[in-house]
């Protein structure tokens, strides 16, 4: 990457990996978040000396005269550039040059962060809390010596002030405890006296983003120099990000291209990244030609929609009132509402009720043995995997006629049907629609279906010129038809989707989407993983993949590293909030975070809200968040429920709540079949919810689970041992 050989002003530079090669005349400027931080704090004199000698290294990373140096023995070997009283730490290749802090000139700041250690991973310090299981035997922590203790005995580097302690809001309580700390472990000395959240902020204020942090952050594009001073008078919000070659290329794809294009990838691998920088591009092109273009841009969860709607707001500015973010059921509603037809929704019990009523009333058929069989197949099913049968093959595909459901695909459904079975499930079903008529109401798929039809014979009402559907394999056929219709052009439809973080239903077939597009499309693969390290990545897979006869072999690459995930399990609520507060705590610590960059993630609300409460009697501000009142700006441990925390993104993640719940949830009439299936959606939840995190991860599990779903730890990729 920032690797090779460049010839500056004629002069061949040789690096030190003794390759030689030309270079660009001028190159794309680069910068990290950590650069700009810094930037931010400067005064205006050295904002100036600064943004001029940012603008010499655009034309030429290596500029006669000026005092620059190499760090050959840090890794990356930076170079550093002085700039009046600052020195600019930066890289460059061919085609870049990415800046990363600016530093001021004192020697032992440089000392201090270029001569430790690499970013230290989490304290081996951690509380010791005599609730958890025995380490198992093995060699998991061969990295052990990466959690290199950091020295905290050092002085701050500013002494901690009034004035500072007035900016950030400190309660006037605390003050005289923390003005006497001098070194970082004075600070959390003060723990007991003074809120964690406070040191923890503290913290986070006094020190600076070690390169080695700032290096590992996304590349931002600086497009023209003076946006640095547009940006700090707050004219400019934000910077673009520097996609990869091949997420530039999905994201620019031609408009005018045939067919639909496909993106998939795993956890963190840019899916929605590009699905938002695709309808950046895409509005550049429209707006030429059309005033007012309308883009659709849907997704599943309503959490998702407010998190994405942001984003767009922060990309797009005043461009984002072109598209209109909502989920497909918001979408069906209004236009049953504006066409006077909309019903209510069947509740799941009612849906129940009528099943029930439907299987009762109707009659056995054949032979008394074929009657038997009959019987024993629905009670091997259960009345909640035939409702789910009806919804989401029969329904969401529109199957109208038994001779369709014979020849249907059943994705995902782990119980087999012959054609009997078939043809007498279809007549229940058909006893079921009557009943469901009579109610007056409808099911979700119906809906969506119904408002496929509206849309079909009013094709103008509401047409979108392109439609984005990101993270699609939670929505059902009945779904992505629906939205397919809504757009003017199949070429302008995008899809990202990840089969296996499908939460909602039975499973994800990309077959479905195709059948449900009728013509052919491309697809496209994202490999490389942003958000998470290697090691919570792997992790997370192993999990997944823990029992598949023959796990799937796809190439994944991962930009960052850090301590290995931990997993651990506990006998009782009490020992599981003590624990969650002793990891989030000292991971925040060690990775100099407040309390705002933690996520605890649960199987239901009402775990969610004990946990909360417990975290908070231990002194740490923690929020249970539903979908809809999710903030992610909200300071303390953002609590959420598995499901709501899809497509989002925490720096440290616990999963827990799962100690004295009946998680997961399996009806009583569920076949051993059913359960399979249950099971393995609920494994894809945890690992949706363990790809949440990007630096620290840890899973606490019921020392006595009674369920296979907390089985799948493997100490290659699980840390037992690290007491927290
Ligand atoms: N080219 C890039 N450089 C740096 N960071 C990137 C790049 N592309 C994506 N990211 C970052 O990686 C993280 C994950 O991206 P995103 O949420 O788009 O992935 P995803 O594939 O949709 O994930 P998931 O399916 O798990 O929800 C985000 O923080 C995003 O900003």
């Amino acid at each position: 990457m920032l690797n090779s050989i460049m010839q500056v002003n004629g002069e061949l530079l040789r690096r030190p990996d003794g390759k030689s090669g030309t270079m660009a005349t001028q190159w794309q400027m680069l910068m990290k978040e950590a650069f700009l931080q810094d930037l931010g704090k400067l005064q205006p004199k050295d904002t100036h000396q600064i943004i001029a000698k940012v603008n010499t290294l655009v034309h030429n990373p290596l500029p006669d005269g000026d005092v620059k140096k190499q760090l050959i023995y840090h890794p990356g070997k930076p170079y550093r550039i002085r700039s009046g009283d600052y020195r600019i730490l930066y890289n460059f290749d061919d085609a870049n040059v990415c800046v990363y802090r600016i530093e001021r000139r004192n020697e032992n700041t440089y000392k201090q962060n270029l001569m430790t250690a690499p970013i230290e991973g989490l304290d081996n310090e951690f509380d010791d809390v005599r609730a958890f299981s025995e380490a198992p035997t093995g060699d998991a922590w061969y990295q052990e010596e990466w959690f290199k203790p950091r020295d905290t005995s050092r002085l701050l580097p500013e002494p901690i002030t009034s004035e500072l302690l007035n900016k950030l809001h400190v309660p006037k309580g605390y003050h005289q405890r923390l003005l006497a700390a001098k070194t970082e472990q004075e600070l959390y000395n003060c723990e007991g006296q003074v809120d964690d959240a406070v040191i923890l902020q503290l913290i986070h204020e006094l020190f600076e983003t070690p390169l080695e942090q700032a290096m590992q952050q996304p590349n931002l594009v600086l497009k023209e120099v003076d946006d640095l001073l547009r940006y700090k008078e707050g004219e400019l919000l934000t910077f673009l990000l520097h996609l990869s070659p091949e997420q530039e290329k999905y994201a620019h794809w031609p408009m005018n291209a045939s067919g639909p294009t496909f993106v998939k990838g795993g956890p963190g691998t840019g899916k929605s990244t590009v699905a938002l920088y695709r309808i950046r591009s895409l509005l550049e092109q429209l707006t030429k030609t059309n005033k007012a273009p309308r883009i659709l841009f849907t997704t599943y969860t309503k959490a998702l929609i407010k998190s994405s709607e942001q984003l767009l707001q922060q990309l797009l500015g005043n461009q984002a009132q072109y598209v209109r973010v909502d989920t497909v059921d918001k979408l069906a509603r209004e236009l049953l509402h504006h066409a006077g037809q909309v019903k209510d929704i069947l509740s799941e019990r009612e849906q129940f009720a009528l099943i029930k009523q439907a299987v009762d009333e109707t009659p056995k058929t054949g032979s008394p043995l074929q009657q038997l069989a009959q019987k024993q197949t629905l009670e091997r099913m259960g009345y909640e995997y035939l409702l789910q049968e009806f919804n989401t093959v029969i329904i969401a595909r529109q199957l109208n006629s038994v001779d369709n459901y014979q020849k249907a695909s059943r994705n995902g459904r782990k119980v087999r049907l012959n054609a009997n079975q078939r043809a007498m499930l279809w007549k229940i079903y058909e006893r079921f629609c009557a009943l469901q008529e009579a109610s007056g109401k409808e099911t979700w798929q119906q809906r969506r279906a119904h408002a496929e039809r509206i849309v079909e014979q009013s094709p103008l009402a509401q047409s979108y010129d392109v439609v984005v559907i990101d993270e699609a394999q939670d929505l059902d056929p009945s779904a992505i038809r629906l939205l397919i219709k809504l757009c003017k052009a199949p070429n302008r439809i995008f899809v990202t989707a990840d089969a296996n973080q499908s939460i909602y239903g039975s499973g994800f077939s990309w077959q479905d989407v195709h059948a449900c597009l009728k013509f052919q499309g491309r697809t496209s693969i994202l490999r490389a993983n942003y958000r998470s390290t290697q090691e919570i990545g792997e992790a997370a897979q192993s999990y997944l993949t823990y029992g598949a006869l023959e796990p799937e072999q796809i190439e994944r690459q991962y930009i960052h590293s850090g301590p290995m995930p931990d997993a651990r399990s506990v006998h009782n609520a009490y020992y599981e909030a003590q624990l969650l507060a002793s990891f989030f705590r000292k991971a925040a610590r060690s990775f100099r975070l407040t309390l705002g960059s933690c996520a605890l993630l649960c199987p239901s609300e009402h775990a969610g809200k004990t946990l909360a409460q417990a975290l908070s009697d231990q002194g740490l501000e923690a929020t249970f968040m539903t979908g809809d009142d999710l903030n992610l700006t909200r300071s303390g441990i953002k609590v959420l429920v598995l499901h709501s925390s899809k497509g989002l993104e925490f720096p440290i993640v616990a999963l827990a709540g799962f100690v004295g719940s009946s998680y997961p949830y399996f009806p009583s009439s569920a076949s051993e079949e059913a359960q399979r299936e249950i099971l393995a959606r609920e494994r894809r939840t945890m690992f949706v919810g363990m790809t949440r995190a990007m630096r620290a991860l840890l899973v606490i599990t019921p020392t006595d689970p009674g369920t296979s779903l907390f089985e799948g730890f493997d100490a290659t990729y699980w840390n037992f041992t690290r007491k927290i």
